[in-house]
């Protein structure tokens, strides 16, 4: 079955001590959209972002990419699904300061077979030379704000994932470079087919998504598809 499609049903996202980051009792996406989630600070955007991913500290419900259930997965069989169907840029990118471009966009060769990681390697090396990125082997501390997020992209697709979830990518970058960052995001969704899910406050990037949904309190509360439709 397709992992690009999305189902949540009464999917509960947690903090480690129990208290409720975000709750969504019903959300279709299918294979190939592009999503955009928006919504004032703490409204619980990254919470359910990483729930998405098998990273909730705990969640209940369901969370079904095809008909694999995030939630019924041991933790290591959550991470093999992430490296192999997933691409994830962090807010803050999340680089390994002592690392060179290629290692970092590499990382997750780790959780890979032997068999697969060479293509891996060759296809992280291919895209950074592709985003013009400065030297692969120079530590990324030394890299400019928008380079480090060129970094994050060409880590989350090394491995060709069939969905790409971002948070915030564009944040910490100037207008240019959000908007090639969006350019980037885009076509690489919309030239594989991959699901893209994005959280953003950026009203440029969040204005060409396919779809927009807005959370408050933890909850969906708009879900914007060319008419507005509020949720009930
Ligand atoms: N592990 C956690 N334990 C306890 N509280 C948490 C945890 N993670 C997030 N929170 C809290 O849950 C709320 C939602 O956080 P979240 O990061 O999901 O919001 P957000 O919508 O992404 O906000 P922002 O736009 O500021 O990044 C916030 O009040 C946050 O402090």
């Amino acid at each position: 079955m397709d992992k690009r499609a999305l189902k949540l049903r009464d999917l509960t996202v947690l903090s480690e001590s129990g208290s409720v980051l975000a709750a969504v009792p019903r959300l279709d996406v299918a294979p190939g959209e592009a999503i955009g989630l928006s919504g004032p600070s703490g409204a619980g955007k990254s919470s359910l972002l990483f729930a998405l991913a098998g990273l909730a500290p705990q969640m209940r419900g369901s969370v079904l990419w095809g008909d694999t259930d995030l939630g019924s997965l041991s933790a290591t069989a959550r991470a093999a699904f992430r490296a192999r169907h997933i691409g994830l840029i962090f807010q803050d990118h999340l680089l390994f300061e002592e690392l060179g471009a290629l290692a970092n966009a590499t990382v997750v060769a780790g959780f890979r077979p032997r068999a697969v990681r060479r293509a891996l390697r060759l296809e992280a090396a291919r895209r950074l030379s592709a985003l013009s990125l400065p030297e692969a082997a120079r530590d990324v501390s030394h890299f400019s704000g928008g380079e480090r997020q060129r970094v994050a992209v060409a880590r989350a697709l090394a491995h060709r994932p069939s969905i790409l979830l971002a948070d915030e990518p564009t944040a910490s970058l100037d207008s240019a470079n959000a908007e090639r960052l969006t350019d980037l995001l885009l076509a690489e969704a919309r030239d594989a087919g991959r699901t893209l899910i994005v959280v953003s406050h950026d009203p440029n990037l969040l204005a060409r998504m396919d779809r927009v949904l807005t959370m408050a309190h933890g909850a969906l509360v708009n879900d914007f598809k060319g008419t507005s439709r509020e949720l009930g």
